[in-house]
């Protein structure tokens, strides 16, 4: 392991992930695997997660093939560095934030989507010119060894290696130094990842999940909002970080949810939902007994049949759940919708801030003002009003958690920034040496008022014009002087002590 890490340290060190030129060479690359590969990709998901291949496609592909077109688009004007305000002391020099790589990245993923959750923080972590190993879940092993196979066939094999393997593998590959973790998976791992990082004091993002809230509010339409919740609830068997985790509303919207999420799981998946293609399985038998745990001494109002042979779940709704209760203390994870009935929107409020802050939040009504206030009120690391999921999908927002549902965040220019360091650069010249007399020993009463006159001073609009009249002044007498540099720098200091008196003067 240490030597495999050393390896991709040593390619890092080459140089070569770095010239903008060569990041679009191999995102493109990218691009081209993902295309020409398609259909072993797809073979790989559905294989994991019994899912069609069009909704593998339409879940994952999509994203990861908009994600390398956006990076394609925009990444020479991110790469450029951006020059920023000067104060009185540097405008004369050049002053700069250059983005660069951090160096070695490594980035875990998740089963549940097991294609996305590696490949979009990798074209985020190639953009920024990284060198990446990358541990796929051991749980999706067909996506893992796909990945594997294909991923050397288009990228430089040395700068972007993936790692296969499970617990032992991943704890062994977290004792090596990285200049960045990039983790998505559970809450419990994402602290040992942390701890392992701080050991060398390597940054971590971490993608992590709990229990997203769903406030319904009696003024809306329940057709629509049950047909979204259905969706997202549904969507992956249940096995997504943002699924709507358990619904809260006042106990007389119970029954009529429960029958209009009942009407339109049967106009998604049909009468016999084993049958549809639309609906996948529980990833494995530890997951299925898990999530059978959690129906435990619950009012099943909708679904609760289940198949241990295929891991299958039918979508379940549970009604008057007790927050007590343990389908409320975890994650669930899986298809089932617990109802959580409250008093009103200020009840909604309070239980939602009573618990950890959740990976997202939804908010359904037809009421803008109270949808505005459950933002302000409540923190999440993302929001969605009046849907579900779709948040996920805008790439110029920053996709991630607050608090126990994570840190950092990812997606378009956000992962860009998450695997660059913002390098300030200050170019001064070694003359104009006078100036800085001021702050070199021994300090005096005079060099302290001018360092107040240097490093304070604002300038408002009026005396801005007045400074940029002074300066073209200087600009012009150093121009007909072009050689006599004494003299452009008595000019620089004379107006710099009439602006230091009128200034001194004034504060008196
Ligand atoms: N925020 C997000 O973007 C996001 C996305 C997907 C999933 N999730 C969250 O992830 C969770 C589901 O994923 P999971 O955790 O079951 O996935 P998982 O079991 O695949 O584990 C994630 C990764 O951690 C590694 N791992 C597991 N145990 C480890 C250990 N003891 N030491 C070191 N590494 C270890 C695995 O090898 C895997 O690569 C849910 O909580 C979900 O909400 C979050
Ligand atoms: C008109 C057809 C549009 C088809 C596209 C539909 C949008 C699909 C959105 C899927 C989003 C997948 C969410 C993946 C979340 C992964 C992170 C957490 O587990």
């Amino acid at each position: 392991m240490e030597r495999e890490v050393q390896r991709v340290r040593q390619a890092f060190l080459s140089g070569r992930s770095r010239p903008l030129r060569f990041r679009l060479q191999q995102l493109e690359a990218l691009r081209r695997m993902v295309q020409e590969r398609e259909k072993d990709i797809l073979a790989a998901i559905a294989a994991d997660l019994c899912k069609s291949e069009l909704n593998a496609y339409s879940q994952e592909v999509i994203t990861v093939l908009g994600e390398i077109d956006f990076m394609l688009e925009n990444l020479p004007e991110w790469v450029t560095a951006k020059p920023v305000k000067k104060n009185l002391l540097t405008m004369m020099d050049e002053a700069y934030i250059q983005p660069q790589p951090l160096g070695v990245v490594l980035i875990i993923g998740a089963w549940n989507y097991p294609f996305v959750l590696i490949i979009q923080p990798l074209i985020g972590a190639i953009a920024a010119g990284n060198a990446v190993i990358i541990k796929p879940s051991e749980l999706s092993e067909n996506t893992a060894k796909t990945v594997a196979k294909l991923l050397p066939q288009y990228l430089d094999q040395d700068l972007y290696v993936v790692i296969n393997g499970g617990v032992e593998e991943t704890t062994e590959l977290l004792k090596q130094r990285f200049d960045h973790i990039f983790y998505t998976g559970n809450t419990a791992v994402g602290k040992i990842v942390m701890e392992a990082a701080a050991k060398h004091l390597t940054p971590v993002t971490l993608e992590l999940g709990g229990k997203s809230p769903c406030y319904i509010d009696k003024d809306c339409d329940l057709d629509i909002v049950c047909r979204r919740i259905t969706w997202g609830k549904y969507m992956n068997c249940g096995q997504t970080c943002i699924a709507p985790d358990y619904i809260l509303c006042e106990a007389s919207l119970q029954s009529q949810i429960v029958w209009k999420i009942k009407e339109t799981v049967k106009e998604f998946y049909g009468e016999n939902i084993k049958e549809s293609p639309d609906y996948e399985r529980i990833i494995n038998l530890r997951h299925f007994k898990r999530i059978l745990s959690l129906l435990e001494g619950q009012k099943i109002a909708l679904g609760g049949e289940t198949d241990e042979a295929t891991r299958y779940i039918a979508p379940t709704v549970l009604t008057d759940v007790d927050p007590k209760t343990k389908v409320m203390q975890e994650e669930i994870f899986g298809p089932v919708l617990p109802i959580v009935p409250v008093k009103n929107v200020d009840e909604a409020i309070d239980f939602i801030n009573e618990r950890e802050k959740p990976l997202a939040l939804y908010v359904f009504s037809h009421n803008h003002k109270l949808i505005k206030r459950m933002i302000d009120e409540t923190s999440s690391g993302g929001v969605t009003g009046n849907d579900v999921i779709m948040h996920f999908t805008l790439n110029s927002f920053p996709f991630g958690g607050v608090g126990s549902s994570g840190m950092g965040a990812y997606h378009g220019k956000h992962s860009f920034d998450t695997f660059s360091h913002q390098r300030p650069c200050l170019l001064k010249s070694l003359k104009r040496e006078g100036a800085n007399k001021l702050r070199y020993p021994p300090n005096s009463q005079s060099k302290v008022d001018w360092g107040k006159f240097f490093l304070l001073r604002r300038f408002n609009k009026e005396k801005l014009g007045l400074l940029v009249l002074t300066f073209l002044g200087i600009v012009a007498a150093v121009l007909v002087k072009k050689y006599q540099a004494v003299l452009r720098r008595k000019a620089l200091l004379i107006f710099l002590v009439v602006h230091r008196l009128r200034w001194s003067s004034k504060q008196r």
